[in-house]
Order: structure tokens, then sequence, then C-alpha cells
């Protein structure tokens, strides 16, 4: 057997076309232009590459981006100050703060001051726990991209069994809550996993997310089970590759993603996906209110939190 292969850039396309035209509307209704701030600390040069791609992909579909680079010294004080000042501006719709930060600053007391409306990495404890009871105004681009790819293939996710290799806040864990939500069987497994074979082995669908080149070799995979490969490993001359051994494991599999050109890009995409909806939904609650600009973030919280 030779895995399909689930082409994320493809898809991407698909869902991007989608976008431009949500933008287009949004303009013609309402004469707004969709506006991400990514927010940079410090010069990680591969959270550069990430933050460029996405600038590229808002240019693309037609939404506004704009890149703030802070010193990698500035206090918790500061950021939050410009957060805040984020929060308020009616012509900013998605927030995004690029992670890791440098470890001084406390990442949950940031990301929320980000307002909830505005966080469009779902990251927000308000999203993180609407998650949980089925209520999120944004869901994480990752996992979400994910889901989006495995209804594009048609790969049914109910009554599933779904491992998770990874545990994070960005990835695993809302991963495994987006999958639960959908009414699989969830296993989440991570570094101090006891024979991570025999939970992968299980799986109809397996997500993994743990930054080990490699770490998913086919001997752990189901026959025709679905591989989605999270993972981004570059190695010293600068060539990507996920966490799976991509070569023996598509024999075995019914479907794969590549990496690079599988998740990805589906990531950036959601990112576009929930920016515009973010747009959306301001300036439905500005028109409907007659807002004025001052009094926007207040009336946020109380007419749609
Ligand atoms: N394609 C995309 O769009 C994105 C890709 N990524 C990539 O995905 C990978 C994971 O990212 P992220 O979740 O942020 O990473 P983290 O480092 O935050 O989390 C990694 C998780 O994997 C677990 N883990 C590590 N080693 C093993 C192992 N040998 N066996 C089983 N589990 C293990 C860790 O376990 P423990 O909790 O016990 O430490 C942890 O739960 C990275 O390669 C990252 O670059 C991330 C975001 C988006
Ligand atoms: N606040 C925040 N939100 C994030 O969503 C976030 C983050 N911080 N920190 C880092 C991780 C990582 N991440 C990726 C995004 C795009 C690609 C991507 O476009 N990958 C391309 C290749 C890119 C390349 O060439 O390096 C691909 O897989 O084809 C990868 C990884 C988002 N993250
Ligand atoms: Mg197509």
């Amino acid at each position: 057997m030779s895995a399909r292969i689930l082409d994320g850039r493809d898809i991407a396309r698909d869902i991007r076309a989608e976008t431009s035209l949500r933008v287009a509307d949004l303009a013609a209704s309402a004469g707004v232009v969709p506006h991400l701030v990514v927010i940079l600390v410090g010069e990680n040069p591969a959270s550069r590459v990430y933050v460029e791609n996405k600038a590229r992909a808002c240019a693309q579909v037609g939404i506004k981006s704009t890149l703030v680079r802070l010193d990698v010294g500035i206090s918790a004080q500061e950021l939050i100050c410009e957060i805040e000042r984020l929060n308020r501006s009616p012509d900013v719709h998605g927030i995004l703060v690029q992670l890791p930060l440098p470890p001084h600053h406390d990442i949950q007391a940031v990301l929320r001051t980000i307002s909830i409306h505005k966080d469009v990495d779902g990251f927000h404890l308000y999203n993180v726990g609407g998650l949980v009871v089925g209520k999120t105004i944004f869901s994480p681009c990752t996992p979400y991209g994910v889901m989006r790819m495995l209804d594009h293939a048609a790969i049914p996710v109910e009554g599933r069994n779904v491992t998770i290799v990874g545990a994070s806040n960005i990835v695993g864990k809302p991963m495994a809550l987006m999958m639960m939500a959908r009414e699989a069987t969830v296993s989440v497994c991570h570094a101090k996993t006891r024979d991570l074979a025999q939970y992968t082995i299980l799986a109809d669908i397996l997500i993994v997310a743990a930054g080990v080149p490699k770490l998913i070799g086919a001997q752990m995979v189901r026959t025709g089970a679905a591989v989605i490969d999270v993972g981004i490993n570059r190695d010293p001359q600068g060539k990507l590759q996920g966490d799976v051994d991509f070569d023996a494991v598509r024999t075995k599999a019914s479907c794969i993603t590549p990496v690079p050109g599988g998740v990805g890009p589906m990531t950036v995409t959601m990112l576009l996906v929930n920016t515009v909806s973010a747009a959306e939904r301001i300036a439905a609650n500005a028109t409907m209110h007659s807002l004025r600009r001052s009094d926007l973030k207040a009336d946020l919280s109380v007419q749609l939190g």
C-alpha cells in the first residue's frame, strides 16, 4: 500500500479562496478591512520565518497585517500595555503574541491580557475553557487546521480511536478536546508515556506533535491509519522534517501529511479564517450598537461575552 498524501497547501488554497471572498464582502458591507497584529518579542529566527509566512498569507487574501517588534528586554508591564492599546484600537481585529516568549514573561498572564474577541490564536484562558464546554469564540489554529484536513479528506472521526502524541497547551491538549467534541475515543501521550507504541498502534487517526524527528516508525502504525504529522524539525542544513518517518510509514498508512506542506500551511490558513471571523463579529457588533470608538472594548465584553 502507498498512502494518499494529504496536501495541506492544496486544501489551504481552497480555504484561502473562500476567505478572500469573505474579506471582499466585509469591505462591501461594512467598509472594514480585517487587521491582524502580530507581536514578536526578541529575535528567535524560527519565529521570524513563521511571522513572515503569516504576513505573506494575510496579504494574499486581503487582510492587513502589522508586525510589532519589541526588544527582547521589554518588561512584562510594557508588553501588557502594548496589548491593552491594541485591545482598545477599533481598527485592530486580531492580536497574536508569537510564542515562545523570553523566559522572564508569564505566558499565561500575557495571553489573558488579549481581548477574547481578538484572540485569533484561541490561547486566552476563556477560549481554552470554551473548548472544554463547546463555547469557544476562536479555535486554536493548528488543531482546527488538522480537523479541517480530516474533514476535507472525508476521514470520519466519530467513534474512531485517535491517538495524540504530545500534550502541549498549543497543540496536543486542544486537539484532544476537539476530538472529544467530535466523539472520538482519545488517547493522549507525552514524554513520560510508557510504551508509546501500544497507544499509537491502536489509532485509526494518529496525530503526532512531539518535536522529535522520526519518533514514529512503521511498526508503530496500524495498517490503514490516517497519520497527521504536526512536528517541525529543522536539521543542521536547515532542511525540515516532521516527527514521522515518512518514507517508512507511507507504506502502511492509508493517508499521511508531508512536512513541509502538510499541517503548517493549514495552521496559517486557520489564522486567516479566525482573523476574518474576528473582523466580522466586531463589525456586526459595531453596526448594531453604533458604538463610539472609546466604548468598543467595554461594550464588546457585555454584548458578546
Ligand atoms: N505544523 C504546525 O503548524 C505547528 C507545528 N508545531 C511543531 O509541533 C511540535 C510540537 O510543538 P509543541 O506542542 O509546541 O511542543 P512542546 O515542546 O510544547 O510539546 C511537546 C509535547 O511532546 C511530548 N513529547 C516530547 N518528546 C516525546 C517523546 N519522545 N514521546 C512522546 N511524547 C513526547 C512532550 O511531553 P511532556 O509534556 O511530557 O514534556 C510534550 O507534551 C514541534 O515540532 C513544533 O515545532 C507546533 C505548532 C504548530
Ligand atoms: N502565538 C503563536 N501562534 C502560533 O500558531 C505559533 C506560535 N505562536 N509559535 C510557533 C508555532 C509554530 N507554528 C507554525 C506555523 C506555520 C508553519 C508553517 O508554515 N510551516 C510550513 C513550512 C515553514 C518553513 O518553511 O519553515 C510547512 O510546514 O509547510 C509551521 C509552524 C505556529 N506557531
Ligand atoms: Mg483542491
